[in-house]
């Protein structure tokens, strides 16, 4: 009954939080820097979730304005959330001087050219995950971003939130022994993304390890702190659309399993799925998300490492001091319960361009890594890489 109220509690906080005084200079304190101002490229549904509702309670952000390809589709998203700026086009948004920070929710293919093009303008960024198409891409955009002393973060969100850092403090810190084999969960039912979603289209980036693939392996490098050295196997489905046309082409993962090796014996494995069919054919099934960690001596499994603010538990099974299970909506840093993990990513980004130590940050070598072995996956696989971006090609021409 506690847990259920306790859901509600989170789900009221997290859809109507209480909308703070931004901050800024002030009569009794004319030192107060302004709050900074975002821009978001893209009228894309990822940016109420991950920037427009956490920007509510920071009293440090303010989300300035918006772009979209079409200026109309960029002012109906700019007066439905209350936006001040509305562009139609995404280069009119980087050269505004008033946008301090670009939130980059744009597909994946297009990540590359307009991290570069916001660095460029002189803006920090946070972009959307994964990083780009490929490694190479994400490797010069941390080199440019260092070079122009701007802060480039990719919105890897689920790093952020206490219950993670609570799991890895665990096998951390040895109580089940050595770690011997981690699997991480990603699949979501059938009919969850529309045949024509932006996850499908090989063009812009598609593919489910691309979509839900880079948190998982973002995740079993994060839990084992180690990269891994081989990928062992791989297998996978295609994506079918309806009403295929003859000349379709089936190069985009619907479903994507995969072993690696790591160091010291260790081993991981992957399983992303963006269509689960229905059990005996009509029963809807939850969206599975989570991980296992088997140790020498027990194992640990989080339940919803994603979404950890909604509902999550981590089990943990000890061989010796036997089982329990741990929940952690609220950690001893900053933090309210109800707090998204893209409240709490916002909370480093910001202290980190404050100047101020972050309570959890990604390096570059995360995310060049992350990219690393979806590329190597996908190599295994025999579907190969993304297409590199036509802006980093004709960079290197
Ligand atoms: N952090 C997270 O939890 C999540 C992250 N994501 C990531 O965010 C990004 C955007 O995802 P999502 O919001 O679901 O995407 P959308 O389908 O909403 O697309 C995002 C934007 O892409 C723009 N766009 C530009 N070119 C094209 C094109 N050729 N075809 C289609 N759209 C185009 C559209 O902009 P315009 O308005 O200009 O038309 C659209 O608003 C992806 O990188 C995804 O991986 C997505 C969901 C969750
Ligand atoms: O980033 C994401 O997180 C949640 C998933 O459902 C979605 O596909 C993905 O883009």
């Amino acid at each position: 009954m506690t847990s259920v109220i306790g859901l509600l509690k989170r789900l009221y906080n997290i859809a109507y939080p209480t909308e703070v005084r931004k901050s800024g200079p002030s009569p009794s304190n004319q030192s107060t820097p302004k709050p900074l101002k975002f821009g978001i490229l893209g009228a894309a549904r990822i940016g109420p979730a991950g920037l427009i509702i956490p920007a509510r309670s920071h009293p440090e952000v303010v989300v300035h304005a918006v772009a979209a390809r079409d200026l109309a589709r960029a002012q109906a998203y700019a007066a439905k959330h209350g936006i001040a700026k509305a562009y139609g086009g995404y280069q009119a948004l980087l050269d505004d001087p008033e946008v301090d920070v670009v939130y980059n929710a744009l597909p994946n293919a297009l990540h590359y050219e307009w991290t570069m093009k916001a660095l460029e303008a002189g803006k920090h960024v946070l972009n959307e995950k994964p990083t780009a198409d490929t490694a190479e891409e994400t490797r010069a955009m941390f080199d440019f971003a260092e070079k122009k002393g701007l802060v480039l973060l990719d919105a890897y969100h689920y790093r952020f939130h206490p219950a993670l850092k609570r799991a890895k403090a665990i096998i951390d810190s040895g109580e089940l022994g050595k770690l011997k084999h981690i699997t991480v969960n990603m699949m979501v039912y059938q009919g969850y993304f529309k045949d024509d979603d932006i996850r499908y289209d090989f063009e812009l980036g598609g593919g489910t390890l691309m979509d839900m693939g880079c948190y998982a392996i973002n995740c079993l490098r994060y839990m084992t702190s180690a990269e891994p050295t081989e990928v062992i196997a791989t297998s996978h489905v295609v994506f079918e659309p309806k009403n295929a046309p003859p000349d379709y082409v089936r190069n985009i993962d619907r479903r994507m399993e995969a072993t690696f090796a790591l160091p010291d014996d260790r081993t991981a494995s992957i399983v992303i799925d963006a269509g689960l069919p229905p059990m005996l054919g009509f029963i809807p099934r939850f969206p599975n998300t989570g991980f296992v960690v088997e140790c020498e001596r027990g194992r640990l499994e989080m339940l919803n490492h994603v979404i950890p603010t909604l509902y999550h538990y981590i089990s943990v099974k000890n061989d010796g001091l036997g089982a329990r299970v741990e929940k952690v909506y609220k950690g001893a840093g900053k933090g309210e319960e109800w707090w998204l993990t893209y409240r709490h990513q916002l909370e480093a980004l910001v202290d980190k361009l404050r100047g101020r130590e972050p309570e959890t940050w990604l390096t570059k070598e995360d995310s060049v890594q992350t990219m690393e072995w979806i590329e190597k996956v996908y190599a295994k696989s025999g579907l190969g890489s993304r297409p590199q971006s036509a802006y980093f090609l004709a960079s290197r021409a």
